[in-house]
């Protein structure tokens, strides 16, 4: 799915409204409606709403909304914020189609903001997407009055006040919703770990904006949707045999930390790969041989390090960096390691630390690696950055500058390609923050890459079926229970 720009989104409107052809009234009963589905299935009709408006289209879908609503049997309740003497034309409608029984106030001033039960459920359409500076004044007061509120809140688009796709002021008034409930497409905000406070969780509702146009769009970012994660997945000949699913290399662990190896492995055989050859220093033969039959192991002539790695010939794909430490015989093998390599490559944990310390190896990556920082790991590469968006954009440069491919690991993990394309993950949950899940990506992406996945796909993929079997063992053992041999075993094809 493409996440849009508003401006983006404003031409889409346009370009539906002209060619499918339909009102821009009628569209907003659709997008409407729409919600209205939603809300249905969210809130049952003894719960009492009050939808907050503002004078622009958002509001416009309020008061439609409110209309919808009570023709649902909800008691609704509507306050339309007095900031402005111009309506849109669409408000303007709605709120003629709006039946004089309802329950309807302008409010001029915060002070006029009504009490309500704790069972009533706000609906937010102060503002949308076509928020062009920060709230203040009436606004800004009864964003703050809503924030006060123990009731659920729910923002339809967006959360009032909260820029689609640029950072806000920190003292910007935003709601902060409960739920967010967003027409057609995710928007980039969503996305962003410090908007999570105005986001709440996000649902999006199709309101049939043209696809045709949408397919159009030039943009930078993606979501990785199931869809889109599906059609990447190469199905199996039935002719197939173990050489045709590659011959993956990890060099991984060190003394004390040898799981992150077991357990990059294990996600290694667990996504498809035709052979596994695990290399590791001396400590770590027995290990790997009793936790993971599957694999080959070639052994380091360092008792506790990585220091070699072996003849690079058989194999389809490298992965590097799980438990491996930074001791200088390590740091001359990644030298040594990213001067050969001639296969796809994918660096991780320590060696990317490694990378860091010694900036003159980042020259020598090859094109279309995969790195796969988390946020320290990436500050420790990249440099400090001010906020999220900043940071998206350093990595887009940082990935084009050097041509490699960074996986920027969270929630909603960002798939960073050479060209500048972001693709954000759908999968995972908070369950994933826990030791050795980084591992297992790492085994994931290496299984790709050896069986010939073009990197941006084995990166795009694996990112998004790795926090898939995070979502399928945290339904098994709760968030708070999982751990990262809980994603291995809960990966599946
Ligand atoms: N395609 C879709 O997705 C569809 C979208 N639809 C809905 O339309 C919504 C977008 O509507 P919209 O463009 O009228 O924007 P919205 O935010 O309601 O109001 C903008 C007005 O507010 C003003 N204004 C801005 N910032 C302000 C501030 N801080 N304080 C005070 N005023 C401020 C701004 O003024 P200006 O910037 O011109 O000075 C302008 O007059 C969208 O979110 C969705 O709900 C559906 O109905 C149909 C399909
Ligand atoms: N809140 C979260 N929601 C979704 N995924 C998460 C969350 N927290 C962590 N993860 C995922 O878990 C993994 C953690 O990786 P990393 O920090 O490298 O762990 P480790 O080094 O212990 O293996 C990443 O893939 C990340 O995307
Ligand atoms: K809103």
């Amino acid at each position: 799915m493409k996440i849009l720009t508003s401006a983006q989104i404003r031409s889409l409107d346009q370009f539906t409204i002209q060619n499918e052809p339909i009102s821009s009234l009628d569209l907003m009963e659709r997008a409407s409606n729409a919600f209205v589905g939603w809300f249905c299935n969210q809130f049952v009709n003894t719960r009492p709403v009050c939808v907050f408006c503002g004078k622009g289209n958002n509001g416009g879908d309020g008061l439609a909304i409110a209309r919808l609503l009570s023709q649902l049997s909800y008691d609704v309740q509507v306050v339309v914020a007095d900031y402005t003497p111009n309506a849109s034309d669409d408000f303007t409608q709605n709120l003629d189609r709006l039946k004089t029984h309802l329950n309807l106030a302008f409010i001029s001033s915060a002070d006029q903001f009504p009490t309500l039960s704790s069972q009533v459920v706000c609906i937010d359409t102060l503002l949308g997407s076509g928020l062009s500076r920060p709230a203040e004044g009436l606004l800004a007061g009864i964003i703050h009055k809503i924030n006060a509120l123990p009731n659920k809140v729910v923002s339809v688009d967006i959360a009032s006040g909260l820029y689609m796709d640029k950072a806000n002021g920190e003292n910007d008034p935003i709601i902060e919703p409960d739920h967010t409930v967003t027409f057609q497409l995710p928007k980039l905000a969503f996305l962003l770990p410090q908007n999570v406070r105005f986001t709440g969780e996000w649902h999006v509702v199709d309101i049939g904006l043209s696809g045709k146009y949408i397919q159009e769009l030039p943009t930078p970012y993606w979501f990785t949707d199931k869809k889109a994660a599906e059609k990447l997945i190469q199905p199996r000949g039935k002719f197939s045999h173990k050489g045709t699913f590659g011959h993956a290399l990890l060099l991984a662990g060190s003394f004390g930390k040898m799981g992150a190896a077991v357990l990059s492995g294990r996600a290694c055989l667990r996504s498809g790969v035709g052979l596994l050859t695990m290399h590791a220093p001396v400590c770590g033969y027995d290990i790997i041989q009793i936790s993971s039959p599957e694999a080959m192991v070639s052994i380091d002539k360092n008792d506790r390090h990585i220091s070699q790695f072996p003849d690079l010939e058989p194999y389809s794909a490298v992965g590097i960096g799980p438990g491996v430490g930074q001791e200088p015989v390590t740091i001359a093998l990644l030298e040594e390691l990213l001067d050969q390599v001639k296969v796809p490559l994918i660096i991780d944990a320590d060696a990317l630390n490694i990378l860091s310390s010694n900036r003159s190896l980042l020259d020598k990556l090859p094109p279309n690696t995969i790195l796969t920082p988390h946020p320290k790991e990436f500050q420790r590469l990249a440099g400090e950055s001010g906020d999220e968006y900043e940071r998206l954009e350093l990595a887009r440069d940082f990935a084009g500058k050097y041509q490699v491919i960074i996986c920027l690991k969270g929630a909603n993990t960002a798939v960073i390609l050479p060209n500048g394309e972001v693709h954000f993950n759908s999968t995972g949950n908070p369950g994933m923050a826990t030791g050795g899940t980084g591992d297992v990506l790492t085994g994931i992406i290496t299984s790709l890459l050896a069986q010939k996945y073009k990197p941006a796909e084995a990166a795009i993929l694996g990112v998004y079926q790795h926090g898939l079997a995070g979502d399928r063992a945290a339904e098994q053992k709760g968030q708070i229970a999982l751990i990262a041999s809980d994603v291995v075993e809960n990966l599946g094809w």
